[in-house]
């Protein structure tokens, strides 16, 4: 009789439970791209910094312009560029050019595009001889005042956040140059069993190459660690031992193995978590060793321990059922330890099932999906007003369908079959 399986929910709380954030470094914006923020930010300088002109054209003082917008001819007394800082004051009657980022010269309240003015357009590198220019009242002032976009002190960013290209911007133009940011974490990925070879081994008789390795690695990398790849380790107790020792070695903050946990005479990863391996230096070896029947289809058999002290998790071996159990459970042990505020792995999409298929009852079932076009533009789709849905990519368990995901469609274990234009969940893997 198989033991009662553990819910998928329940296994990631216990996942989560393993690992704790990473403490914080100090970055420049740039270099904390992809990183997680350990604080709030709050801008440091209000953006813009200045009132300035947000169109090429003429600064003007609105009350030389009558109210009913005819025009009027104003005598032109110079130039104001951006970056220019030395600005003579302008009187009534007068305007300056203004080019678009320069600072509002004191007196003037108002820009006039150049292509509103008898002037027409500026030519670039060319004399600037005008002396004067007839212009009428436009309906916005054309003028970016400052701290319009950001206010100095005002929160831009909270913690547990990720930095992204734009924060990056936004972080850069209100003053911040250093910003505190978990340290990425490190992950050891390990492949076990006899029949594997690194891919650049010839294969003999029975023997394949190691995929789950290359692969668990980038997907590693995919979710912003650091990866140290062991392995592949024969099924053999202490050759296992001996591997995770490396990992421990190579300062990993968490041990990712795929392979061993079933139920086989060989399976080395739950012959290693049944007997405690005390070190040389008192600690225990294994210990809170945790093995898992999971309500899942496919990725069931599970395992949580710590190796010497650093959190572990065991994958099973098939390559679908260990992808889908590393993006389930070892993704948001991942997040936490970046410091995520909301570790969960990929975002979860509401989208339409563009075609049926089978749930596996008492299971979720993770299913590689691609994205199509609803037929009807996702008018039928009810729950959504999406105009793209999914299909399965193929078998649930071949690495080929896999390859084919755009992501991956979370059926609850209560659905026995999925019909087209049901709404379902989806792991967006791209
Ligand atoms: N009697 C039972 N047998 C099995 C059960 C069960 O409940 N009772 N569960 C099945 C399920 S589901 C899975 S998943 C597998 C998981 O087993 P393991 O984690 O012990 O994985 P292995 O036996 O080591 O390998 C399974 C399969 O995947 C291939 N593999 C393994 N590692 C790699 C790798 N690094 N690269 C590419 N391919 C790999 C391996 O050759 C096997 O074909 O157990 C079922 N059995
Ligand atoms: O859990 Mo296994 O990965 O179903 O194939």
């Amino acid at each position: 009789m198989e033991p009662q399986a553990r819910s998928v929910t329940e296994h990631v709380e216990r996942v989560l439970a393993l690992v704790t954030p990473l403490r914080s470094v100090e970055r420049t914006p740039e270099d904390a791209l992809g990183s997680v923020l350990a604080e709030d930010q709050y801008a440091a300088a209000s953006v813009p910094p200045f009132d300035g002109a947000a169109m090429d054209g003429y600064a003007v003082r609105l009350a030389d312009l009558p109210p009913d917008g005819s025009p009027v001819a104003l005598q032109v007394t110079g130039d104001v560029a951006a970056g220019e800082s030395d600005l003579a004051e302008v009187g009534p009657g007068q305007a300056l050019r203004i080019m678009t980022g320069a600072p509002l010269p004191s007196g003037t309240d108002a820009v006039v595009p150049v292509e509103h003015t008898s002037t027409g357009r500026f030519l670039a590198g060319a004399p600037r001889a005008e002396s004067s220019v007839t212009l009428a009242r436009r309906p916005r002032p054309h003028v970016r005042r400052a701290g319009e976009d950001v206010r100095q002190g005002e929160r831009l960013a909270y913690a547990g956040t990720e930095v992204t290209a734009a924060l990056v911007g936004a972080l850069t133009a209100s003053g911040t140059v250093r910003v505190a940011v978990r340290r990425r974490p490190l992950l050891a990925v390990l492949s076990t069993g006899s029949e594997l070879l690194p891919a650049d081994e010839p294969l003999g008789p029975g023997q394949i190459t190691d995929s789950n390795g290359p692969m668990l690695a980038a997907a590693a990398r995919a979710a912003g660690a650091d990866v140290v790849r062991l392995g592949p380790v024969p099924d053999d107790l202490m050759a296992l031992r001996a591997a995770l020792d490396e990992a421990v070695h190579s300062r990993a903050d968490l041990i990712v193995t795929a392979g061993g946990v079933s139920a086989g005479a060989a399976d080395v990863v739950r012959e290693v978590l049944a007997a405690p391996a005390p070190g040389p230096d008192g600690d225990r070896g294994v210990t809170d060793a945790d093995v898992a029947t999971v309500a899942i289809s496919p990725g069931k058999p599970q395992a949580l321990a710590r190796w010497r002290g650093v959190p572990w998790l065991a994958l099973p071996g098939n390559p679908v059922g260990a992808y889908a159990s590393f993006e389930l459970f070892a993704h948001p042990a991942i997040d936490r330890l970046r410091g995520e505020k909301a570790p969960g792995g990929p975002r979860p999409v509401a989208l339409a099932a563009a075609a049926g298929w089978a749930g596996a009852p008492g299971r979720l079932r993770v299913v590689p999906v691609r994205l199509v076009p609803l037929p009807d533009g996702g008018a039928g789709a009810g729950t959504t007003a999406s105009a793209v849905g999914v299909v399965p990519t193929g078998s649930h368990h071949a690495l080929s369908a896999l390859a084919a995901a755009d992501g991956l469609a979370l059926v609850p274990p209560d659905v026995e079959k999925v019909c087209a234009g049901d709404p379902v969940q989806v792991l967006m893997l791209r």
